[in-house]
């Protein structure tokens, strides 16, 4: 069979991975799809840059256009990352009828909806398994293995970096910022960690992952956001004397029709296999309504594992190149999507508060969640250890999103509270 040649956009952390994957299982890859894989070109900032592997330099290319407009070229791999110049390259490669496989979740989480349209018109496939989890082969699961099923929940752990930095917080006592380097050097962290850090990485996993498990179009807008910037090794050591870890879940649901998508941080009883779910692995839940529970678990980032799901979605292009038959991709139709409201969003709350140290606090706290509707599951009062005030530690029972603002706003004007220090979701 005629060698399917690609064209690599990026040689980084990711890209590096491709290449070696597609040169060292070259035989392996041949005996499933019939023909040689060649990386013909490759896209790089800096062609002088020192490399991990060892490339021919000839391949090596600072122009997007000899690969994009090269008619040799039958798969595009874009492994580069950003979202204005990469969607531009994207687009150009479809209208030319090449494929198209990508890691970038920036992108598709972004602009999905116009790149596989394009792809539909110009009969291409556009193939993004890497896009979320890295190595865990999910998005198929959900396309593929779960098209049975109706999907009510999708609970993850997505960005291996944010996972990196809690744990090492949580099990070495390490400050934020060393471990956030660390996940740069291993090549997790996106080229700005904070769309890491800020939860924006995993919103946009959960956008896709959300549009596909529940066939409706999930926009990033949808989800709502929070990162882990303001999580400290305080509210990390009262999670666990409680006897739960902090993790950063992105959390998606859909009950009646109505559906929910978050991320933030997390805190999750230590009994749910979830909160041992550590380092840079991920994990996604999934629950359907005729399955139960499924979990899926794996390395979420770094060079190997996400190319091996590249290169997967590099032999699936080939065998549908071998088949004739690229962008068949049955999308069917969507449904409408209706978001849930606070009134019907339910979560159990941890709350940190610090407060007067006097007769009658704690009563006057209790009766602002009994004001509300909220009902509690447990209080703990105790000195505080650092200051003459003491804490007040409130984990609720299921309360409605809306209630629970209704709580945190009343507490802004009661005296007896000098700061809500921390509020976690629970979960588990
Ligand atoms: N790292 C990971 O674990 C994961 C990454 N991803 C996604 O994969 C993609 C790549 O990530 P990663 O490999 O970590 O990124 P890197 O920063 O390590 O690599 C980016 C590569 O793209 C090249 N590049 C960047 N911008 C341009 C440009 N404007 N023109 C030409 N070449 C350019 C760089 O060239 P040069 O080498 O010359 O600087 C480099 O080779 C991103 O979309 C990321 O979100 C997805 C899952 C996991
Ligand atoms: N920065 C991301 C890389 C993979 O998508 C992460 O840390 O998970």
């Amino acid at each position: 069979m005629k060698p399917v040649k690609v064209g690599l956009l990026g040689l980084g952390t990711v890209g590096t991975g491709v290449v070696r994957i597609v040169e060292g299982h070259q035989n392996d890859l041949q005996s499933q799809t019939g023909s040689p894989i060649v990386i013909e070109k490759i896209l790089v900032q800096n062609k002088s840059k020192a490399r991990s592997i060892q490339i021919d330099s000839s391949k090596l290319t600072e122009d997007p256009y000899d690969i994009v407009h090269d008619p040799e070229i039958d798969v595009v791999v874009e492994v580069m990352g950003g979202i204005g110049n990469t969607k531009e390259y994207i687009l150009e490669a479809l209208s030319r009828g090449k494929h198209v496989v990508t890691a970038n979740k920036d992108l598709m989480a972004l602009h999905g909806p116009e790149i596989l349209a394009k792809a539909g018109e110009n009969r291409c496939d556009v193939l993004y398994e890497a896009s979320v989890a890295g190595g865990i082969p999910i998005i198929r699961t959900l396309i593929e293995g779960f098209s049975s099923d109706r999907i009510t929940k999708i609970m993850g752990i997505v960005n291996g970096t944010t996972n990196y930095i809690l744990t090492k917080m949580s099990q070495e006592g390490a400050s934020y910022s060393e471990v956030l380097k660390e996940a740069q050097q291993l090549g997790y962290a996106e080229a700005d960690p904070t769309s890491d850090v800020e939860g924006l990485d995993a919103a946009r996993k959960m956008t896709i992952l959300s549009t596909l498990g529940f066939r409706t179009d999930v926009a990033l807008e949808d989800v709502s956001t929070k990162g882990i910037s303001a999580v400290s090794s305080e509210d990390i050591a009262y999670a666990k004397r409680l006897g739960y870890e902090l993790k950063l879940l992105g959390i998606a649901t859909s009950q009646d029709g109505f559906i929910s998508v978050t991320v933030e941080p997390t805190m999750v009883k230590n009994t749910h296999p979830i909160a041992s779910v550590n380092g840079v692995f991920n994990a996604v839940y999934v629950y359907g309504e005729a399955v139960g529970e499924t979990m899926f678990y794996g390395p979420g980032a770094g060079e190997l594992p996400t190319a091996t799901s590249i290169v997967a979605d590099l032999v699936a292009v080939v065998k549908n190149l071998r088949l004739g038959i690229n962008g068949q991709h049955a999308v069917g139709t969507y449904k409408e999507k209706k978001l849930k409201t606070d009134e019907q969003i339910s979560n159990k709350y941890f709350l940190l508060l610090h407060v007067d140290d006097r007769a009658g606090v704690l009563a006057r706290i209790t009766q602002v969640f009994a004001e509300f509707d909220v009902s509690l599951e447990s209080v703990l009062q105790q000195p505080n250890p650092n200051n003459p005030d003491a804490e007040i530690i409130v984990i609720t029972h299921d309360a409605n999103k809306a209630a629970m603002k209704r709580v945190l706003h009343a507490f802004e004007s009661l005296d007896v509270i000098r700061k809500v220090k921390s509020v976690y979701r629970v979960e588990g």
